[in-house]
């Protein structure tokens, strides 16, 4: 059995966390996206959501950052809700690459087929999955609004991010249009890439983040709002994606040492997500050599270690 917790004892975890790793200095803003290079690097924020919605945070967790990659997981869902899960799996995969976030050989390993939704070639194939298809505007709407209900408030898109994005995304519009070389793309390429792109642009805190996790560890149901997000039978579903992929090329280091299926962005967020216990969240900017936040890793780390909280144990 999983060891249980209170409220209290989560609250002295998250707050060692923070102190604990406020200090490192280690990695660097992702500099690719010159937006991004440019984020103040000490800033530093964990979230817990607890199954009754109650939130226990520390540091910056209302400052809006880059969703970034953690948008894969949303849309991933979206495209289960709207197609069912065994439609995605044909569609996409749920394969692990074992490589780069933003791999092309990756597609041409896996036989032509983009692997799974949290790796760019799989979100934006769900991208051009999300109904309805051929209306970019009725997409973005679709999208924008269950990203809401996930997180229980309002996205705002981070215009200047957008725009640094899509000025520099030339590896993305390369596997947009490889996937239509393989009849992998469900919609026009630089429309879903585009949706794609204003999709990691939005801005989102650590609070929010946590939620979302906390939706999907709550089989659907915002534990704040109480609104039914998505059917329940998508949890074990995302989270077995979250859990072989949500760290690219590390995630079985990840996994292995923390315990919690987690996804990461550049923006600095990871989201992790414990069916029935918890969604965490951390956001610091600086990253290490696979683009995942360095103290958003030490502390769900800590937090889950000292609470003995994992998957498989
Ligand atoms: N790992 C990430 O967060 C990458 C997201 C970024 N928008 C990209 O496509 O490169």
């Amino acid at each position: 059995m999983m060891q249980q917790f209170d409220t209290q004892q989560m609250n002295e975890a998250v707050n060692e966390a923070y102190e604990k790793f406020r200090g490192d200095d280690g990695g660097k803003n992702a500099d690719y996206i010159p937006f991004l290079a440019n984020v103040p690097s000490q800033l530093f924020g964990i979230s817990v959501c607890l199954p009754d919605g109650e939130i226990v945070e520390a540091g910056d967790t209302d400052y809006v950052f880059g969703v970034e990659s953690v948008s894969k997981v949303p849309t991933a869902i979206l495209a289960m809700e709207q197609y069912g899960p065994d439609t995605v799996l044909d569609q996409i995969g749920a394969d692990a690459t074992g490589l780069p976030f933003n791999s092309i050989m990756a597609i041409l390993l896996e036989n032509d087929h983009p692997s799974t939704p949290l790796v760019n070639a799989g979100a934006i194939a769900a991208c051009s999955m999300v109904k309805p298809v051929g209306d970019a505007s009725g997409k973005w709407k679709a999208i924008t609004d269950f990203l809401e209900k996930l997180c229980g408030s309002p996205l705002v898109l981070q215009d200047e991010l957008y725009k640094s994005e899509s000025e520099t995304n030339f590896n993305n519009r390369s596997i947009a249009w490889l996937l239509k070389n393989y009849d992998r793309i469900y919609d026009d390429p630089d429309m879903s890439l585009d949706i794609y792109t204003r999709q990691c642009s939005m801005g989102v805190t650590a609070r929010q983040l946590s939620i979302c996790g906390g939706t999907i560890a709550n089989r659907g149901v915002n534990p704040v709002t109480h609104e039914r997000v998505f059917d329940a039978a998508i949890t074990p579903k995302i989270v077995s994606m979250i859990a072989t992929v949500g760290f690219y090329e590390h995630t079985g280091d990840w996994i292995f040492s923390s315990g919690i299926p987690a996804k990461t962005g550049v923006g600095g967020g990871i989201v992790g997500v414990l069916p029935g216990v918890m969604g965490i969240a951390a956001f610091s900017p600086k990253l290490d050599g696979s683009g995942n936040s360095v103290r958003a890793q030490h502390a769900i780390k800590y937090i889950t270690n000292k609470l003995g909280l994992n998957l498989f144990g």
